[in-house]
């Protein structure tokens, strides 16, 4: 009796979620789609491109600097023989944002990835750093999703389009140092969920990434001001290499996840911060059901011991 019901409870919460879970599955083409890429000149977002223009996608990229995009330009020819387009604009200037927007043509593949973060404890944190990273990583996100939504939705094929944000480990859980950085990337997760509601009429189908550190040019600019707290508590999950997130961030695009984690520690954050995110696999949503209790209980544990790291932390200074 108890060993029939421990084998069929499982195979008929699966069935009923095989059932249930919605968006339902779907898979979205790169190749010959017009891929857009936020911050595509530097780090997450230039490894995405060289990644996509292999894959036979046109790509076009947006970022301030022109100097960095026209390098951008210039390594994925040479990698790959390709163009891609590039406009130089500020995400914080809808106007600019709207006018590339529109000049790069109708998006099926949306990747907002720009994003900046300085790292220091909100008692020393000025003012307009915090509102530079809301503005560049909250609202900037805005102005890309509504000038390239308009455009998206009367796409001539109908195939599946994609609207993906790049968001942080930081945006899942806050983590001292970063609760201007925190603040903005969670504030992405909101937008998205809120979003994917409103598009999946049109086809159009969301995906938040969360990466841990990863190396690239603005993560050795960060490391230069990071306050040592951070460091150790980031430090609980690994560290990956910009092409790595990339390719983990181009599987979650074209299999639709909603929610797209890197690294192992971010599977386990992934279904720790679950809550009422949609989810498309009837398998993970089998995962999540089964073992959200016992992740909670490992979250605990690790906050425990990064309250510990920060009360050691403030023993030490206290004691030179
Ligand atoms: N590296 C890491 O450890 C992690 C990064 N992330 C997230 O991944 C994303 C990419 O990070 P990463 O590759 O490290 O960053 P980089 O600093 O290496 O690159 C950032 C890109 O965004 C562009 N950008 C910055 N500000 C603006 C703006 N106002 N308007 C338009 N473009 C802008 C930059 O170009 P330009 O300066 O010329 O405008 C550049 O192309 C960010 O959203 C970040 O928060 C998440 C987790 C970890
Ligand atoms: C349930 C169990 C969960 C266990 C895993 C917990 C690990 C959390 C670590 C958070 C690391 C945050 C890194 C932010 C990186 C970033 O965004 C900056 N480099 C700026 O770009």
């Amino acid at each position: 009796m108890v060993l029939l019901s421990l084998i069929l409870l499982p195979i008929l919460l699966l069935l009923l979620l095989y059932f249930i879970v919605r968006p339902r599955p779907v898979t979205i083409l790169i190749k010959n789609r017009h891929v857009f890429i936020t911050g595509g000149s530097s780090g997450i977002g230039l490894a995405l491109a060289h990644q996509a223009a292999s894959q036979g996608a046109r790509v076009s990229l947006l970022a301030r600097s022109l100097n960095k995009l026209q390098e951008a330009k210039e390594s994925i020819r040479r990698s790959s023989g390709l163009d891609v387009s590039i406009f130089s604009a500020d995400v914080r200037d809808y106007d600019a944002v709207q006018k590339a927007v529109n000049d790069a043509g109708p998006i099926d593949v949306l990747v907002v990835n720009q994003g900046v973060f300085v790292p220091q404890e909100l008692d020393k944190q000025g003012l307009d750093e915090i509102k530079f990273m809301i503005d560049v990583n909250l609202m900037g996100s805005f102005n890309v999703i509504k000038a390239a939504l308009p455009l998206m939705k009367e796409r001539k094929d109908r195939l599946p389009a994609s609207i993906s944000l790049i968001s942080s480990q930081a945006g899942q859980v806050g983590i001292y140092g970063y609760t201007a950085y925190s603040a903005s990337k969670f504030g992405l997760r909101g937008l998205a969920e809120a979003l994917q509601q409103e598009v999946i009429a049109d086809n159009i189908h969301v995906s938040v990434v969360y990466p841990p550190d990863t190396d690239t040019p603005g993560f050795e600019k960060e490391n230069e001001v990071r306050p040592e707290l951070t460091k150790l508590l980031a430090g609980s999950s690994g560290s990956m290499k910009a092409d790595e997130v990339a390719k983990k961030a181009l599987d979650g695009i074209k299999s639709g996840s909603f929610t797209v984690p890197c690294n192992f520690e971010g599977h386990m954050l992934a279904i720790a911060t679950a809550g009422l995110s949609p989810e498309r696999s009837f398998l993970m949503a089998f995962i999540e059901v089964a073992s959200v209790g016992v992740l909670r209980l490992v979250g605990l544990f690790f906050q425990w011991n990064w309250y510990q790291t920060i009360e050691n932390w403030h023993a030490k200074k206290n004691r030179t």
